[in-house]
């Protein structure tokens, strides 16, 4: 069964300066998806490379863009971190390979999603596929964001996965006291703590990461960097979402 994991942006880059990795945390993060052994989707999301760019040049989730220098520009920048990426999984024998979402998913004038990518032929003979957040083409807006938050339930969905995790910069999702909550099931019982980022973000922060988790079948966790291991060894570090 497929275990889909995301990297978030504010675990591998410094989310506070822009273009910046977080080269220890990126390390510490391949060295633990180098011990895995089973059938691994792997996301990452935007960090300083992505959000930078998309919030200088207007682009988000839903404000579109036709200027083809800002969508190039958050495009180019998210391939360099993927490439990044990628450079420390292989490094760590892992078998690594990009997948670029503007060749491969659009939405259409609703902002409904569709992505359709060679992810399962990849994983079946033997890599480990690795999707960046992106710039993708939205009917009637140009380009909009598509986040690793939504690559990751759209995946869900196609390949059936078995569960879901984000590594995010936070252990889990605090309450209004600052604790870890153990288990989230609804979105109205824990909304009054959900804020957006605490950098850049063009894509709504933790809300819009329970949100979006919420909506999908698949048992989810959102933990930090030091629960990763764990939940690559089949526990439920941070936050159970749904
Ligand atoms: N209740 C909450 N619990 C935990 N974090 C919260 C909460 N409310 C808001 N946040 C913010 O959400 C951030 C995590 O979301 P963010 O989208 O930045 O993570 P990410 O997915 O790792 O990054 P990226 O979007 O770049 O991939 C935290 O750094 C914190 O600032
Ligand atoms: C701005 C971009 C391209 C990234 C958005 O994805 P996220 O970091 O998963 O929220």
């Amino acid at each position: 069964m497929t275990v889909i994991l995301k990297l978030g942006g504010s675990v591998i880059t410094d989310k506070q300066r822009p273009e910046t990795l977080d080269e220890e945390h990126l390390a510490r993060a391949a060295a633990a998806i180098a011990d895995y052994d089973g059938e691994l989707v792997l996301v990452h999301g935007g960090g300083s490379f992505g959000h930078h760019h998309a919030s200088e040049h207007g682009i988000s989730s839903e404000a579109g863009s036709h200027d083809v220098a800002g969508a190039f520009a958050v495009h180019d920048a998210m391939r360099r971190l993927n490439d990044a990426v990628l450079a420390a999984l292989q490094e760590r024998d892992v078998p690594a390979l990009p997948v670029h979402p503007l060749s491969a998913a659009a939405r259409d004038g609703d902002g409904e999603l569709s992505l359709s990518t060679p992810v399962e032929t990849i994983l079946s003979e033997g890599f480990v596929p690795t999707i960046q957040a992106d710039v993708i083409a939205h009917t009637g807006a140009g380009v909009t964001v598509v986040s690793g938050d939504e690559l990751v339930v759209e995946l869900a969905e196609q390949l059936d996965a078995e569960r879901v995790g984000l590594c995010a910069g936070v252990p889990g999702v605090f309450d209004e006291e600052g604790q870890v909550i153990d288990h989230i099931e609804s979105f109205a019982t824990v909304q009054a703590a959900l804020g957006g980022s605490d950098a850049t973000d063009v894509t709504g922060g933790m809300a819009a990461k329970i949100r979006a988790l919420l909506d999908m079948d698949t048992p989810a966790s959102v933990f930090g960097l030091d629960g990763l291991e764990g939940f690559l060894d089949g526990d439920s570090p941070g936050t159970r979402v749904g």
